[in-house]
């Protein structure tokens, strides 16, 4: 990570790491992390569908730096694909250090949304605008 290094795409959730959410050694559950960028692509592609989505599936993540409790959780989302029924994004979360004036990417994902109608059948995105 370089000092240069910025997040891809838009602020879509913040929210704070806590004690509850850690494991005995202190760090932060890598299904707590993943629940929030999951939430975060929910909320975007939510917005794309003006309507309920669910995840279809989720891609390529690593887990490259912990993170700790009293951490600013910071995820951003850019739709990359949009398709018939389904929305594509790039998902990135960066970990506000408590203390520490310093933002780090601690995980990056592909998460694949899909529109539902209301017999939770895909249903065809609109069209934007
Ligand atoms: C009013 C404004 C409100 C705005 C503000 C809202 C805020 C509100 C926030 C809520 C935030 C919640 C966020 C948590 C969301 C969950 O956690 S949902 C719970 C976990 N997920 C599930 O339970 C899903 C279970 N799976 C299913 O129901 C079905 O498998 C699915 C996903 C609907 C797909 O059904 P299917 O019959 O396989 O559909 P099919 O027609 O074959 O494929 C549909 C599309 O999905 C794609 N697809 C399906 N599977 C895959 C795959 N494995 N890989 C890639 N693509 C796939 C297909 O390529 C296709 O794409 P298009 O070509 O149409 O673009």
């Amino acid at each position: 990570m370089t000092d240069t290094a910025k997040p891809t795409g838009e602020l879509t959730l913040r929210t704070l790491a806590m004690p509850t959410d850690a494991n005995p050694a202190g760090d932060i559950f890598g299904g707590w992390v993943m629940s929030q960028m999951d939430l975060a692509s929910g909320i975007r592609a939510g917005e794309r569908a003006h309507g309920r989505v669910v995840t279809a599936a989720v891609k390529e993540m690593a887990f490259e730096l912990p993170v700790k409790i009293g951490d600013t959780l910071n995820v951003y989302t850019e739709i990359t694909r949009v398709g018939r029924t389904s929305i594509t994004l790039q998902v990135e979360a960066w970990a506000h250090r408590g203390r520490h004036r310093i933002l780090e990417k601690v995980t990056a994902g592909i998460f694949i949304m899909v529109a539902l109608d209301e017999d939770g059948k895909p249903t065809p995105l609109p069209v934007e605008g």
